[in-house]
């Protein structure tokens, strides 16, 4: 590669600085040109950047060599480029949206200045420095697609947050607890006295009986009301996916795990957290719940920054959790932090005198629901439902009064093809001389059998049961409940 190059002496003496040395040392590529647009100057910097050497292109008009086309391929005139623009007005001028062509054919985006060179107050020249950009323009593409990436990750967390708002809307709506017999009156008095403190709270009851609207109205009732109440289901997940779901997780935690995700505790901030079924934690979701409630504080699936949040934390489960903390299943100390205020609430076979109550509630909310008018229940009809054991409770009977309101024809239901649970005295035999699993075992058989082994549907064991089916078949799992062949 030549070093100065010069197309005779008489340009070398108007033109070159004095300096050659340093102008073959800089990194970027130069060209001189003379009045006539002819290249009297190439470094080497430019010779290597182009593919052209300088003794080829030395005295001629270059513009044909490296600069003949836009990047697009579409002719670029000679009469456009602003390097010869800068020999007419001897105005300096900065492009970066152009490209140079190798001799090869291939092109390079590329940033260059043209400005005009003066002796003594004459223009002698144009000086043209020039540098590859392609570095700079895969980085701002980078850049760019990063944030179409921001912006795509922004919506979806925007669509997330307002999904939850309208699933937290739609689950604040109605919370009245209807009833008015005795154990009813200690329950709202339990949930009166304990709602404005920020201690945790242990839900037990039977399915259906109302876990979840005590929650709710734990929430209504404190200084949190308007803040999130968050819900979490712990059945629902499997225990890897409980974790991420209640603490969160970073991009690529685990196969799937596509974008960061917050977790219900951080979304639960400042506001509640409600653990339904908490019996079904695993052990390890148990110790990290443990340090929660210890710390107010976790780390993401994935991640070591450690976050700290401020929860009041309520739990429920239909299980006898002291039990399973003696089976093993349940580590003691969580059981004693969850356990500070335990509610429980009573079945509903053992508060019949509020069915009357409880159905007017449940019709007009079933009215709304499905378009219906439905004013009353026939006398009989009454005395059916509170001779029934109920052993779906609350959820038993709304599911029983929603199939009877769909078949209705009148205002007035009858109840007369409702098939009843075991007669209440009967129930009290049953329990005597069986465990609650064989009962519960032989009972879901029953219903099974009822509905001729469906399991999900409006007629369907898991409605009849008052359970989604999710639910009833992992009790059918764990029960080891098998359709017979
Ligand atoms: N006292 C009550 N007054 C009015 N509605 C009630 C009452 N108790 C329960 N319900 C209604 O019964 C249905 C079941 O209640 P909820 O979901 O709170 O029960 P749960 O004990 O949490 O059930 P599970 O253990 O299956 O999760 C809900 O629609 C709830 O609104």
């Amino acid at each position: 590669m030549s070093a100065i190059n010069l197309k005779d002496k008489t340009h070398h003496d108007n033109f070159l600085p004095e300096n050659q040395l340093i102008l073959n040392a800089v990194s970027e590529g130069i060209y001189g040109f003379d009045l006539e647009g002819n290249a009297v100057f190439i470094n080497p910097a430019a010779e290597k950047m182009t593919g052209w050497q300088a003794h080829e292109l030395l005295g001629k008009n270059i513009h044909d060599c490296h600069h003949h086309s836009h990047s697009d391929g579409s002719h670029y005139h000679k009469d456009d480029c602003p390097i010869y623009n800068t020999l007419i007005d001897g105005i300096a001028r900065e492009i970066s949206h152009e490209v140079f062509w190798r001799k090869d054919g291939s092109s390079f985006p590329v940033h260059y200045t043209s400005t005009a060179v003066y002796k003594d107050g004459v223009m002698m020249g144009v000086v043209a420095i020039f540098r590859d950009i392609s570095i700079q323009k895969q980085t701002e593409q980078s850049l760019r697609q990063a944030l179409e990436q921001v912006q795509a990750l922004s919506e979806k967390l925007s669509f997330e947050n307002q999904y939850l708002q309208l699933e937290l809307a739609d689950r604040t709506g109605d919370v009245e607890i209807s009833g008015s017999s005795t154990p009813i009156n200690q329950l709202i008095q339990q949930i009166k006295l304990v709602s404005n403190t920020e201690s945790t709270v242990l839900i037990s009851g039977e399915n259906g009986t109302g876990k979840e609207l005590v929650a709710r109205n734990l929430h209504r009732l404190s200084n949190r009301a308007d803040k999130p109440l968050i819900s979490v289901n712990c059945a629902a997940f499997s225990s890897a996916l409980l974790e991420s779901e209640l603490f969160g997780h970073e991009k690529g935690a685990y196969t799937g795990a596509t974008s960061r995700r917050k977790g219900r505790f951080e979304l639960a901030h400042q506001g509640t957290l409600f653990l339904d079924e908490v019996a079904e934690l695993s052990l390890e979701a148990q110790s990290k719940l443990l340090r929660v409630i210890q710390e107010q504080e976790f780390e993401r699936v994935g991640s070591s920054q450690t976050i700290k949040v401020d929860i009041r934390l309520i739990t429920a489960t239909h299980h006898d959790l002291l039990k399973r903390v003696e089976q093993g299943l349940f580590r003691m100390d969580l059981y004693y932090r969850l356990n500070v205020f335990p509610i429980v609430v009573p079945p509903l076979r053992q508060r019949l005198s509020d069915i009357p109550e409880l159905v007017s509630h449940l019709i007009q909310d079933l009215n709304r629901k499905l378009g219906k008018k439905i004013s009353q229940v026939s006398q009989k009809g009454m005395q059916k439902l509170m001779q029934n054991s109920w052993p779906g409770n609350v959820r038993e009977l709304q599911n029983v009064l929603e199939r009877e309101m769909i078949l209705a024809h009148g205002p007035i239901l009858e109840f007369s093809q409702l098939a009843m649970s075991a007669p209440l005295e009967e129930v009290d035999k049953v329990v005597s001389n069986q465990t609650l699993q064989q009962v519960e075992r032989l009972h879901i058989i029953n219903i099974l059998k009822q509905t001729q082994w469906r399991i999900s549907g409006s007629g369907g064991a898991a409605a009849v049961l008052g359970l989604p089916p999710s639910t009833l078949r992992s009790r059918m799992n764990k029960l080891a409940i098998t359709r017979p062949i």
